[in-house]
């Protein structure tokens, strides 16, 4: 798919359209969106929108190729599954796990200050690790003891494993038939990768079983769920299909949005100085006089509003689900003056919508002063000229494009601060277990998707970068090491698989802050 494996060209195809184009693979056809005014239209319309047949390909990573939360279409056995696993990620347990996390941190700071300044560190070795038992401790309450290994410089052997299967699976969207041929030395290899991790997650469910997880864990909400068509327990296939889908969904996206989040830091020295400055008002900062500053708190997460911006901002730039998501029209419908026919596949491009200049002010710039504007991830006033450059762009003429034009400048009405919406309640996840509608104010900002089929992760995923991002900082001068070439050489290695990432790992150099 164009949209994962070229994500530059897909892009400058969107900036060349008006940020909408079609784009044919193989047989399959897509429309790309860059738009966020236009896909928060179609991404609404949730009876005419849904994943469809388009995520059926990844429950290849299944033994018995079953849906998961995350692949099935929007229909009972989804909504069951989003519905018993959501309160797993209430404030309660996103603090004990933050506990848990900040307990392993200390080990982290003392191995990277044994490499010593001046030797560069893979960070997506380490934040993998720290990601990975972060997951882990989320659903069985304790880790995968990856961080214990941190010395070992790779990712934990799991995130492997999912990575080359994940990329069985990818090279075989166009024609999956491909993978029966096994006599093919590239198809053994991915029929390989495919047993590995079918093995590796029906045995994490095995351990489920068995360890009898804390009773308000993912874990233990997993274990309760039930199929709707059956009203049994999900069986150890089922599960496999869950389990997999957690560590699989988690762990890369998590993993990079630390790398990207670190290196946004160690490339801007001025902001890096700020977040410094805020850690030092906390008391949270490392120096040579103070070289164990007190512990982070829980508390202290809702206090580091610059940390916080500058993470949402390198979300921004560096979307790591960067491809977006993928719907599927369930019947015909328009776009300005394109008829769409049903089935017509809609790719959503979060890496265009978040650099769309349309929407954006410097759309190209790192700047996380743009986070103090309030509803600053909903379309601005601003946007009413992007909404008719579209209808134009789209060549939409007369009537239709004023239609058009009108209804967007509706939406875009919408989303003004004066509604009085407070954004970062609509930022939470439904932690109550009741499926939430997004409301109308158009997202602009995407990272974790939009509407009903948004991240369900999306709080742990938050806390566990700002954890790690906030400690790293504490104790470090980051910088990017001389070997990556500086932030040409990270653009050139930039590529999007699984997520966006620096082939080969994002390398920085730690200075201790106590040794300053
Ligand atoms: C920075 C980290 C993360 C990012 C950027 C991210 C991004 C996303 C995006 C964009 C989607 C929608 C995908 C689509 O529609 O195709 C998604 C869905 C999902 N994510 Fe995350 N995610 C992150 C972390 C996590 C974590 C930590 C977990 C859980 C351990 C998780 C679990 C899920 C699940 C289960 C879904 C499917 C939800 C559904 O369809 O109802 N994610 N994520």
């Amino acid at each position: 798919m164009i949209g994962f494996h070229n994500y530059r060209r897909t892009h400058e195809a969107l900036q060349k359209t008006g940020y909408i184009c079609g784009l044919r693979v193989a047989s399959l056809r897509f429309v790309q969106v860059g738009d966020p005014v236009i896909a928060h239209e179609l991404m609404q319309i949730s009876d005419t929108a849904d994943k469809g047949w388009l995520y059926g390909v990844f429950e290849r990573l299944t033994t018995k190729n079953l849906p998961s939360i995350f692949t099935s279409a929007t229909n009972a056995y989804w909504k069951s599954i989003r519905k018993g696993v959501a309160p797993a990620f209430n404030g309660g347990n996103l603090r004990q796990g933050f506990s848990r996390l900040n307990d392993l941190l200390p080990s982290v700071v003392e191995h990277i200050k044994h490499v010593g300044t001046g030797k560069s560190v893979n960070i997506e070795s380490i934040g993998g690790r720290v990601t990975m038992d972060a997951i882990s401790l989320a659903i069985f309450g304790k880790t995968r003891g990856c961080v214990e290994e941190l010395s070992r410089d790779t990712k934990p052997e799991m995130g492997i494993i999912a990575q080359d299967a994940f990329d069985a699976v990818i090279a075989t969207v166009p024609a999956p038939w491909l993978l029966n041929l096994t006599f093919i030395p590239a198809v053994n290899k991915a029929t390989r990768a495919l047993k590995k991790i079918q093995a590796q997650n029906l045995g994490m469910v095995r351990e489920l079983r068995g360890c009898g997880p804390p009773s308000s864990s993912l874990g233990a909400h997993l274990l309760s769920l039930r199929d709707p068509k059956t009203g049994q327990l999900l069986d150890d296939y089922q599960l496999e299909a869950e389990l997999g889908t957690f560590f699989g969904a988690g762990f890369e996206t998590s993993t990079t949005a630390i790398s990207w989040a670190l290196y946004c830091i160690a490339t801007h020295p001025d902001v890096q100085q700020k977040v410094a400055a805020e850690l030092q008002q906390h008391r949270l900062l490392a120096s040579p006089t103070e070289p164990n500053p007190r512990a982070l708190e829980w508390d202290d997460l809702g206090k580091l509003e610059y940390l916080r911006n500058v993470i949402k901002e390198s979300m921004r730039l560096y979307p790591t689900a960067s491809g977006g998501t993928l719907r599927a029209l369930k019947k015909d419908a328009k776009l300005g003056p394109y008829p769409l026919a049903a089935g017509t596949a809609i790719s959503i491009h979060f890496y265009s919508i978040h650099r769309n200049p349309a929407y954006w002010d410097h759309a190209t710039d790192f700047l996380p002063e743009r986070w103090n504007v309030p509803n600053a991830e909903y379309v601005q006033p601003k946007a009413d000229a992007a909404a008719s450059l579209m209808s134009d762009g789209t060549s939409a003429g007369g009537a239709e494009a004023e239609k058009n034009s009108a209804a967007r400048r509706e939406s875009v009405q919408g989303a003004r601060p004066s509604d009085g919406i407070n954004a970062e309640e609509l930022w939470k996840p439904d932690a109550s277990g009741k499926i939430s509608q997004e409301r109308s104010p158009v997202r602009r900002f995407m990272p974790f998707s939009s509407g009903l089929r948004n991240c369900v992760g999306q709080n742990l995923a938050n806390t566990t970068v700002l954890t790690f991002v906030a400690t790293m900082c504490s104790h470090f001068i980051v910088d990017l090491a001389p070997e990556m070439g500086g932030p040409e050489g990270v653009d050139k290695m930039t590529t999007l698989t699984l997520t966006l990432h620096v082939k080969g790992g994002l390398r920085l150099n730690f200075a201790s802050r106590s040794q300053a």
